[in-house]
C-alpha cells in the first residue's frame, strides 16, 4: 500500500471520456467537469479500490497561501456541477465568489456522475459494479476527496458548505481540524435518524419490488423505471412539506394540455372494463385487461415509464364510456390531480437522470452516517467537544426530514456553534430553493471569520466567471494554471 503523499502524487487528471466512465450514460449530463483518478483506496468497509474516479468542477483560483478553497458538498441525488443546483449563488459578489475564492466541488462515491459508482466501470472485473458496489461511507467520501484536494495544492480548506448528505460530509470534515478552518452545514443530522434510515428502506423496498430490478443485475438500457420512480415520489414528499403542496396544487386538476392524462388505456367497454381503469389508472406496470373470453397480455402497457394518453381525462366525470350515457358508467369524481402529475412528472424526470443501483449505494451511505461512530463516545457532544472552528448552521423549520431540533443539536455540540433560520414553508428542499437567505446568511459568516481571505481579489477570475456563464465551459486548466494565482 502506498504511503499518503506518494499517493496523493499518484493521482492524475482526465475527462469523462476516460474508460471508467465507459458505460455511464449518466456522465454526459455534466459539462466540462474532470476526473481525478486515485490509484488505490481504502474503504472503511476494508475493500481496497483500484483506479477510483472522482468527478470534480472547479471555480475560481488557488491564492498564494493556498488556503483559500470553499468546498461546496452536493446532497443525494445532486452532482460535482453546483453551478447546477446553487447557481444563483456562484458567482462574483455572492457566496461563493470565484474572485475571492477557489471552489470545488467533487462528486461522492456511488452517485451516477462520475465518480466511482455502480455505474462505473470495475478494473479488475472488466465489467461494471453494479449490485457489486462495496458499501461506501460518508467518512470514505471525505477521505477520499481529501487526497483530489492535495492533489490541487490545496494546503487549507477556508470553508466547507453543504446541504443535506453534503451537510454530512461537511460535518465530517469538521473532524479534519488542522484541514478545515470554517464549517456551513444546512439541513442535516449529526446522525442519520430512525425516521430517515426507515424513509430509504421504504424507497429502496419500492426499487427491490420492481420485477425488472432483478437483484441489481439489471441492463443499464433497461432500469428498474417504476421501481426507482416510486421511490423519487415518496422522497420529494419528505423533501418538501404539506403545507407548500396545499398552497401549490390544493385540489387542483392538472393542466390537461401541459400535463396530460398519463395513461395509454383501451376504450372501456363495460361498467367492469371502466372500474378496473380507474382502479388501474397510473399503474406504470399494469398489464393488459384480461378479457372475458381470454387471459392478460404478458406485455406491459406501460413498459415502466408514464405515458402519454389516448383517452381523456377522468376529470370530465359526466362523459360516458364508449359514447353511451348510461349512468352507471358515469365517473362521479375526479380521481387524477395536480398534485398526482406533479409526482409523476418528477419521477419520470428522476429515472431519466438516475440510476436505480446507485439510489440504493447512496441511500445506505446516508444510513451509516453517525459523527459519533468509533470515535469513544455516543455522545456527540463529547466527540465534538474539541471542535473550536467557527460553525454556522441553517435550518428549516418546515423541515420534516432533517428536522429543526437537530439542526439546533448540531449548533449546541460545537462550542463555537451558531444557528440561523431559513425562512421556507417549502420543507428540506428549502436549503436549494431559497438562495438569497442562503446567500446572506453565508456572506455575513464569511465577513466575521473569513476577513484576510475576503480582502484578497483575484480579476482574473471575474472573467473567467463571464466566460463561464457565456460558454458554460471548463475553467480548470492545468495544475499549473490553478496554483499560479
Ligand atoms: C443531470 C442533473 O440533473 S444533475 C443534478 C441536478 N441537481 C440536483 O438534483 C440537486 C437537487 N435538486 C433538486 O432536488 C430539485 O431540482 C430542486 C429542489 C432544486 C428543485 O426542484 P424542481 O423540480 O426543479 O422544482 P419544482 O418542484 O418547482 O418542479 C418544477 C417542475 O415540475 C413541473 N410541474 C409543476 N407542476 C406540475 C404539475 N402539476 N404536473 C406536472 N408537472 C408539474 C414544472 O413544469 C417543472 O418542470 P421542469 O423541471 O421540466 O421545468
Ligand atoms: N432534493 C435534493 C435533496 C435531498 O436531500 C436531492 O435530490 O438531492
Amino acid at each position: 500500500m502506498m504511503d499518503s503523499r506518494s499517493l496523493v502524487d499518484s493521482i492524475y487528471f482526465v475527462d469523462s471520456t476516460h474508460p471508467s466512465q465507459q458505460e455511464n450514460k449518466f456522465i454526459g449530463f455534466i459539462p466540462d467537469q474532470r476526473i481525478a483518478i486515485v490509484p488505490e483506496f481504502t474503504l472503511e468497509c476494508g475493500e481496497v479500490l483500484y483506479d477510483v474516479p472522482v468527478a470534480f468542477k472547479t471555480w475560481g483560483a488557488l491564492n498564494k497561501d493556498r488556503n483559500n478553497c470553499l468546498l461546496l458538498c452536493h446532497a443525494l441525488s445532486g452532482s460535482a456541477d453546483a453551478a447546477d443546483w446553487w447557481g444563483p449563488m456562484l458567482g462574483p459578489g455572492r457566496a461563493f465568489d470565484p474572485t475571492h475564492f477557489f471552489i470545488v466541488c467533487l462528486n461522492s462515491l456511488g452517485s451516477p456522475y462520475g465518480s466511482a459508482s455502480p455505474v462505473t466501470w470495475n478494473s479488475e472485473t472488466k465489467s461494471i459494479y453494479g449490485p457489486e458496489f462495496p458499501l461506501t461511507t460518508v467518512r470514505d467520501d471525505v477521505a477520499l476527496h481529501k487526497l483530489v484536494l492535495q492533489r490541487l495544492g490545496i494546503e487549507q480548506v477556508a470553508m466547507a458548505v453543504g446541504g443535506s448528505m453534503g451537510g454530512m460530509l461537511v460535518l465530517e470534515w469538521a473532524f479534519d481540524t488542522n484541514y478545515v478552518r470554517s464549517i456551513v452545514p444546512i439541513s442535516t443530522s449529526l446522525r442519520h435518524s430512525a425516521w430517515c434510515i426507515s424513509w430509504s428502506e421504504a424507497q429502496r423496498q419500492s426499487i427491490y419490488s420492481d420485477p425488472k430490478f432483478n437483484d441489481g443485475f439489471y441492463d443499464l438500457d433497461d432500469q428498474p423505471l417504476s421501481g426507482l420512480g416510486a421511490a423519487r415520489m415518496s422522497a420529494l414528499l419528505t423533501y418538501r412539506s404539506k403545507c407548500s403542496f396545499e398552497r401549490r396544487f390544493a385540489r387542483k386538476l392538472p393542466d390537461c394540455n401541459r400535463h396530460p392524462y398519463p395513461d395509454r388505456v383501451p376504450t372501456p367497454m363495460t361498467p367492469g372494463d371502466a372500474n378496473w381503469v380507474v382502479h388501474n389508472e397510473g399503474n406504470c406496470n399494469r398489464r393488459e385487461r384480461p378479457s372475458k373470453s381470454g387471459g392478460s397480455s404478458p406485455e406491459s402497457l406501460n413498459n415502466g415509464v408514464y405515458k402519454v394518453p389516448s383517452t381523456p381525462s377522468l376529470s370530465q366525470s359526466t362523459e360516458s364510456v364508449s359514447g353511451t350515457q348510461s349512468p352507471s358508467l358515469r365517473r362521479p369524481a375526479n380521481t387524477y390531480f395536480s398534485a398526482q402529475s406533479y409526482l409523476r412528472y418528477q419521477a419520470k424526470k428522476f429515472v431519466g437522470r438516475f440510476d436505480a443501483n446507485c439510489y440504493i449505494a447512496i441511500t445506505k451511505k446516508l444510513d451509516t452516517h453517525d459523527v459519533s461512530r468509533d470515535r469513544g463516545s455516543e455522545d456527540p457532544m463529547e466527540v465534538m467537544k474539541h471542535l473550536t472552528l467557527p460553525v454556522l448552521v441553517l435550518g428549516i423549520e418546515s423541515d420534516g426530514l432533517f428536522t429543526y431540533d437537530e439542526q439546533v443539536e448540531i449548533a449546541s455540540c460545537f462550542p463555537n456553534g451558531s444557528l440561523e433560520t431559513i425562512i421556507s414553508a417549502e420543507g428540506h428542499d428549502g436549503f436549494l430553493l431559497e438562495f438569497t437567505q442562503v446567500n446572506s446568511y453565508i456572506q455575513k459568516f464569511q465577513a466575521e471569520h473569513l476577513a484576510d481571505i475576503m480582502s484578497q481579489k483575484n480579476a482574473s477570475a471575474e472573467l473567467e466567471m463571464e466566460s463561464l456563464n457565456a460558454q458554460r465551459e471548463s475553467v480548470f486548466g492545468e495544475m499549473e494554471d490553478i496554483t499560479s494565482w
